[in-house]
């Protein structure tokens, strides 16, 4: 793992390529071989202790997901949302992991959010950004700007079910304890980029938890 001072501050991530070269820097990075998706898998990304710290600050603070949470998909998103705290300790180390995995700059991160599915519990296709004509856009997006890149960790593995389909390229990422899943949002040349469409599929046995950290074009807040 790369040490903090050698992360490069690679911005909000619209300059994909820089972003791209900067994870398949590191060791253990797999890349989802499409022309349609920028997609990496690296297992093993979080320790097992600090996935079990995480779960324990999402249990604390996990509310049912609201229509606020997402791209207006509420009924798509049955599952439970937590915001983390930033001043958590669990928090800040996994943040301090994931800018010297991914070069960007922190400044353009939503705070680190956790879900929790139970059995049944799901959240149906979508893409992470909004849809610049879509009725919700203003509202989300007209002081960060649009989301750029997307990183989620499994923070524990379910009895089954609980994967992550992206069904444009036909790949499915099944959940295992401290593997990190993420991808860019846009085409290498800036545009949105549908074929990021994925689902978290249900829950059958178990319970399933992640955390996700979206970037945006210009600072949040
Ligand atoms: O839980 C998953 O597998 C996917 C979660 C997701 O897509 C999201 O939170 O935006
Ligand atoms: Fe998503």
């Amino acid at each position: 793992m790369a040490s903090l001072s050698s992360t490069p501050d690679l911005g909000s991530g619209i300059d994909g390529d820089a972003i791209v070269a900067h994870i398949l820097s590191h060791p253990g990075v797999q890349r989802i071989p499409s022309p349609k998706l920028t997609l990496f898998v690296r297992r093993g990304f979080l320790p097992a202790g600090l996935c079990a710290r995480l779960v324990e600050r999402i249990d604390a603070v996990r509310r049912p997901s609201t229509i606020a949470d997402t791209n207006g998909d509420a009924a798509y998103r049955t599952s439970e949302t937590g915001d983390l705290a930033a001043d958590d300790p669990a928090v800040m180390e996994t943040e301090a992991l994931l800018r010297a995995f991914t070069g960007l700059d922190p400044a353009h991160g939503e705070p680190l959010q956790g879900q929790r599915y139970a059995i049944g519990q799901e959240f149906k296709a979508h893409t992470d950004y909004f849809e610049p004509r879509g009725i919700d856009y203003d509202r989300y997006c007209s002081v960060a700007g649009n989301r750029t890149w997307t990183v989620m960790v499994y923070l524990n593995e379910p009895e089954a079910g609980g994967a992550t389909r992206f069904k444009a390229v036909d790949k499915i990422i099944q959940p295992e304890t401290g593997k990190l899943v993420c991808w860019n949002n846009r085409r290498p040349d800036g545009t949105l980029n549908p074929a990021t469409l994925h689902q978290g599929m249900k829950v059958r046995g178990g319970v399933k938890y992640v955390i996700t950290k979206w970037y945006r074009e210009r600072p949040w807040g």
